[in-house]
């Protein structure tokens, strides 16, 4: 399955046109547009989303909209993964960390029907937390990203799967990601660190690159089939795993070279 045929925009069109893209350019305007000193105090989310969440149209369509966010430490990449699926772009050095939360929809095909992904976009700084946690309650997926350069976006992790026990459903499904997979002698975190911690917690995992786009587009198919066969009550959902799959995809792929 191309990226081409997978995906398609168009049943959010409408929304596309004022809100979809809000957090990119929220983040593109970070700094010049919050009047708040800590940044956070006067951020809304934007009057569209909130009318959104009021109307029945939408109670009914949420049904069927698979609400994924994606979590991590500040500078993991979580904007870039999501622009990368999105837009299948990347700008390099292009960092102004994100201000409050804001979504993007997708649409993808898992074996014939379309799955409706709306995908989150958090800030990972420390003080925007209280806010990016009362999103997590009807979340029906979570990225949780750490970057492979970084040891302590990965040493945080343990702290935001507790964070995640706290506040999200017992039964989201978790995708821990190594992001930055490209980075090869500045990675200090190897990939069995990473499967390692993700074992441990009982967590799917891989390792991505926003940046030359290893396993982007994966995360999220993966996450996407898991919700679908959820959603559609099938016998045989309890058969799939989310990591046996990941296992069998990227077994396909030839690993990059990373110095590890
Ligand atoms: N080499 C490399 N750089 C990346 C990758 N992903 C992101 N970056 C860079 O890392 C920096 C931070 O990326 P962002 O996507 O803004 O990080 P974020 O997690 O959204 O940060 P917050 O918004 O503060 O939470 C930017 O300079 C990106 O260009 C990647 O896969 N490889």
């Amino acid at each position: 399955m191309t990226t081409e045929d997978s995906m398609d925009d168009d049943v959010f069109e409408s929304l596309e046109d004022t809100v979809a893209h809000s957090n990119l350019q929220v983040k593109q305007n970070a700094y010049r547009s919050t009047p708040s000193p800590t940044g956070y105090r006067d951020y809304k989310p934007p009057a569209e989303v909130l009318k959104l969440c009021e109307t029945d149209t939408i109670e009914e369509c949420n049904q069927t909209i698979h609400k994924t966010i994606l979590l991590g430490d500040s500078g993991v990449g979580k904007t870039s993964l999501l622009v990368k699926f999105d837009t299948g772009k990347f700008q390099p050095g292009n960092f102004s960390a994100t201000v409050g939360i804001g979504f993007t929809n997708k649409v993808v095909t898992i074996d014939n029907s379309r799955v409706k992904l709306q995908i989150w976009d958090t800030a990972g700084q420390e003080r925007f937390r209280s806010v990016t946690h009362a999103y997590y309650r009807d979340a029906h997926a979570l990225l949780l990203l750490y970057d492979v350069t970084n040891k302590t976006s990965f040493d945080n992790i343990r702290a935001w799967l507790g964070e995640i026990r706290e506040y999200a459903q017992d039964d989201v499904v978790i995708m821990l990601i190594g992001n930055k997979s490209d980075c090869g002698s500045d990675r200090v975190i190897r990939k069995e660190d990473g499967e390692r911690l993700a074992r441990e917690y009982n967590v799917a995992f891989m390792e991505t690159s926003a940046k030359s786009g290893l396993n982007v587009e994966l995360a999220f198919m993966a996450v996407a089939r898991e919700l679908k066969l959820r959603q559609s009550g099938n016998k045989d959902s309890n058969k799939f795993s989310v990591q046996d799959y990941v296992r069998e995809e990227t077994d396909k792929t030839p690993c990059p070279p990373c110095s590890t």
